[in-house]
């Protein structure tokens, strides 16, 4: 068995119409994407709570998936007449049967964090089965080591948890920080999130690496004070729950917050500075990673 993959250019005024259109011509599936993604010009689009839901990208690619035999040049005219658009520039590619499990697996290879850190799935050998392996595999929740903000925090969790520290990690998505801590020593770890998804998730996964941490839905948290606070969660977020998470951060412990993109770096960093003393910001491409150290009361 075999399938055409059809992908067409597309503006932001035009990919939902040609993603639509597409699927009532008998795609079988149709997805936009940044046309310019994996290149220096993609473009990050991240949705921030309380803000509008995010536009498109300028530059997309429609990608849709035909059974074999579709007439392409007739799909093409059809969209063209249907959706009433001039010429388009498209390409196609025949995509023969495979073993998707395994084509999905292949995508995933061990995350080396730090020469003592790796993010190992499921179905692989730890490349270094001395150094620390948190195993995880890509799930429904947030957080395999892949993203930039989780790799800045973790790198930053290895140099900050020390034997017996607590730790609360807040947006704890697959539990990824969490499993570190306590991995690294960390005594008490205590993760938060407002996904119940999230919370079965890190759960599972504290339990694959046979670590304890509690995992509360954040409407059910209790707040009291740890030595370290770990939030990756968007900036908007961050700037809400910063009394929150700076009540949650023992005088004289440390903070770590990313999520945040250069541009608000500046504005973030200003509103946690009323609690902690800021360090250098920690950047990796577009993302930021703030770290800070509790004031003591005054
Ligand atoms: C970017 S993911 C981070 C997951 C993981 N900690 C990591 O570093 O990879 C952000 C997580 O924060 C959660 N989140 C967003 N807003 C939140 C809030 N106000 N309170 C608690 N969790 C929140 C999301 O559900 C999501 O799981």
């Amino acid at each position: 068995m075999a399938w055409v993959s059809l992908k067409i250019e597309a503006q932001d005024n035009n990919a939902d119409l040609i993603s639509d259109t597409l699927m009532e011509l008998g795609a079988l599936s149709a997805i936009i994407e940044d046309a310019n993604a994996e290149t220096i010009d993609e473009q990050p689009i991240f949705g921030e709570p309380g803000d509008p839901p995010p536009g498109i990208w300028q530059q997309n690619l429609v990608s849709a998936l035909f059974d074999e035999g579709v007439d392409v040049a007739a799909v093409i005219q059809a969209l063209q007449q249907t959706a009433k658009l001039g010429a388009l520039n498209y390409t196609t590619e025949t995509i023969q049967e495979q073993d998707w499990v395994r084509a999905t697996q292949s995508q995933f290879d061990p995350i080396k964090i730090t020469d003592t850190l790796w993010i190992v799935p499921t179905w692989h050998e730890s490349p270094n089965p001395d150094a620390i392996n948190i195993v995880l595999d890509p799930g429904l929740a947030f957080g395999t080591g892949s993203h930039p903000t989780t790799h800045l925090c973790l790198a930053w969790l290895t140099k900050t948890v020390s034997a017996g520290s607590s730790v609360l990690d807040y947006g704890c998505g697959s539990g990824i920080l969490a499993i570190a801590a306590k991995k690294l020593g960390a005594d008490e770890v205590v993760g938060t999130d407002i996904d119940t998804q999230a919370i079965q998730s890190s759960l599972y996964n504290a339990e694959q690496n046979q670590v304890e941490a509690e995992f509360y839905d954040a409407n059910q948290y209790q707040s009291k004070e740890f030595d370290i606070v770990v939030a990756n969660i968007l900036s908007s977020a961050l700037s809400v729950l910063a009394p929150a998470l700076a009540k949650s951060c023992k005088a004289g412990g440390k903070i770590a917050l990313s999520g945040i993109l250069r541009e608000q770096e500046a504005a973030v960093s200003a509103i946690y500075a009323e609690w902690f003393d800021m360090s250098a910001p920690q950047h990796m491409d577009a993302w930021v990673l703030l770290t800070g150290t509790k004031k003591c009361a005054t």
